[in-house]
């Protein structure tokens, strides 16, 4: 695990056609990185350290005092979420936390942070939030941890919807690293005619999700099925996920496309690359 993270600066600035990525340097000392790629503790103790760095450097260069700020599900927020609070004790930040999960609900009040909701705060300054993978155009497959639908409500409402993510995510195009497939949430009487309508017209499989340590699918906290679709090759994602949107049934798809305007990515050894969306 990474420790204290020092203070960041920019570094090169590489501009390329389709994104702008700049090197930030994180000065960061990680009791375990001394023997990185050895084994498998290492190699987690890496990854560890990347995703830390990234959310890190988002929080320290996104958030404000006074901002309602939208905060996603997974494992990386959750640094993301501790460096908010460190941010709280040590400046007096104020901010207003957007849960996108009850995973995220339950970070915030642990980390005594100040929830809010979108009924109250409808609009948010920004939005940060992990995902599963991110290719060159910053479009996002998200959902492995089954909470798509609440986390692109609150990145479609925020001004800023930030990414953060360890540098295995980082991919020239989706379905590269990630075997899982694309997260869909679907009303749970519709899956099986969904399931056909999609491997019909779009080709591949689309396997429900089931529970680890409870029979039966996985129920959504909207109370909703999913289904992983493991789509045979990559494709238009703007039109397959529009296409997607008008099947009865579906709730949402994890296809964020033309919504994260920044990706922060982290380096085993606390490198952040930081890449503005070529659509901006
Ligand atoms: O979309 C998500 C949950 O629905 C997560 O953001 C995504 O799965 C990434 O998770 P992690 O930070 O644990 O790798």
């Amino acid at each position: 695990m990474c420790g204290v993270i020092g203070r960041c600066f920019f570094g090169t600035v590489l501009r390329s056609a389709r994104a702008t990525q700049v090197v930030i340097f994180c000065a960061i000392h990680s009791a375990g990185s001394t023997k990185l790629g050895k084994t498998h503790a290492s190699k987690m103790d890496g990854i560890e350290a990347g995703k830390k760095a990234a959310a890190v450097t988002a929080v320290n260069n996104h958030v404000k005092t006074n901002q309602v700020v939208g905060i996603g599900s997974g494992t990386t927020i959750i640094s993301a979420v501790q460096r908010l609070a460190e941010r709280v004790k040590e400046e007096g930040l104020k901010v207003i936390c957007i849960p996108t999960s009850y995973q995220a609900r339950q970070l915030i009040l642990e980390n005594k942070l100040t929830l809010g909701e979108l009924e109250i705060n409808p609009e948010l300054d920004v939005a940060i939030d992990g995902a599963d993978e991110i290719d060159a155009d910053l479009t996002c497959i998200k959902g492995g941890g089954g909470c798509q639908t609440q986390e692109k409500i609150v990145a479609a409402n925020a001004k800023e919807f930030i990414v953060i993510a360890d540098s295995r995510k980082d991919v020239p195009v989706l379905g590269t690293n990630w075997k899982n497939g694309i997260p869909i949430e679907v009303i749970a009487m519709a899956w099986r005619p969904v399931q056909v309508q999609i491997e019909k017209r779009f080709g591949g499989k689309a396997c429900l999700r089931m529970a680890q340590r409870k029979m039966g699918p996985v129920v959504t906290d909207n109370g909703n099925f999913i289904l992983d679709w493991k789509f045979d090759k990559p494709d238009d994602w703007w039109k397959i996920n529009t296409e997607l949107k008008l099947i009865p049934g579906i709730v949402e798809t994890g296809l964020f496309v033309k919504m994260a305007r920044v990706a922060y990515f982290g380096t085993p050894e606390g490198k952040v690359e930081m890449r503005k969306a070529s659509w901006l």
